[in-house]
């Protein structure tokens, strides 16, 4: 089922564009892969899905972006709402300096979607879902930043995830972690697909290869091609894509 659906999406810093006439659907509880070379538009493009581009001055965007049918940028659309329904995940770990726990429960407290009484089942059950749960058990007061860079990466996820959201979209959230940490994100990704839909945009092709369903390949603002994973990696139908896959371009 499509949970995202984007129809001609133009985006424009200023008088600049950085995306021109994208359409894509996001499958539901799928991993939906973005690649591409640096500065092609990938995590503008991430960040038209939540909106989070509102943020920056002169920004445009024309084109539809639906979630679940309704458009996110019609006028009525509640933006705190959508932030809820679809999470982020940046490239630097970024928990807030306070403990684990609070740090979790963040989400919940502020939203004032669940009683006190309710919250450190959350908690448990978020960092149960991050991975997390069995290395920070015993130290959920403890300074969040004490956490090794992947231990914070999967708090932030399991931050996230507390809030219930349908849609989970990770900027490059292994790009400062070691090959182990990174892994377990990767993991953690197989893992979190039976419940989210995930759209992770990444510079390694390997990581995309390994964790995503579907691929998008962007360039120079454009989304070149889009398909199975399997048919990005092994049979594109893009002479593009097929260079940057192989690595002659990009
Ligand atoms: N805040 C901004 N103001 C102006 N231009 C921007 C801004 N953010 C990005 N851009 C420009 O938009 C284009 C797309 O950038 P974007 O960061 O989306 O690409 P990307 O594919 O995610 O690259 P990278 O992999 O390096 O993060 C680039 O030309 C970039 O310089």
């Amino acid at each position: 089922m499509a949970k995202i659906t984007v129809e001609h999406l133009n985006f424009y810093y200023g008088e600049k564009p950085a995306l021109s006439d994208i359409s894509i659907t996001i499958q539901e509880l799928q991993v939906t892969a973005l690649i591409g070379p640096s500065g092609c538009g990938k995590s503008t493009f991430l960040r038209c899905l939540n909106r989070m581009n509102d943020t920056i001055k002169g920004t445009r965007v024309q084109g539809l972006v639906s979630l679940e049918g309704h458009n996110i940028y019609s006028p009525g659309f509640d933006v705190v709402e959508l932030r809820k329904r679809v999470g982020m995940v940046f490239q630097r770990p970024n928990p807030f300096p306070q403990s684990i726990f609070d740090n979790v429960a963040f989400g919940p407290r502020v939203l004032g979607s669940a009683r006190t009484s309710e919250i450190p089942g959350i908690v448990e059950e978020s960092l149960r879902a991050a991975f997390l749960w069995d290395e920070v058990k015993d130290k959920l007061k403890e300074d969040a930043l004490s956490l090794s860079l992947g231990q914070q990466q999967r708090l932030c996820i399991a931050r996230t995830i507390a809030v219930k959201p349908e849609v989970i979209l990770m900027d490059e959230p292994c790009s400062a972690l070691d090959p182990i940490a990174t892994l377990q994100i990767e993991q953690l990704m197989g893992s979190l697909k039976r419940d989210y839909t995930i759209v992770v945009v990444t510079h390694n092709m390997q990581q995309a290869a390994r964790v995503s369903d579907r691929t998008g390949f962007f360039w120079l603002g454009r989304l070149v091609e889009f398909d199975a994973t399997e048919t990005i990696f092994t049979r594109p139908g893009n002479k593009l894509t097929e260079d940057y896959v192989t690595g002659r371009a990009g």
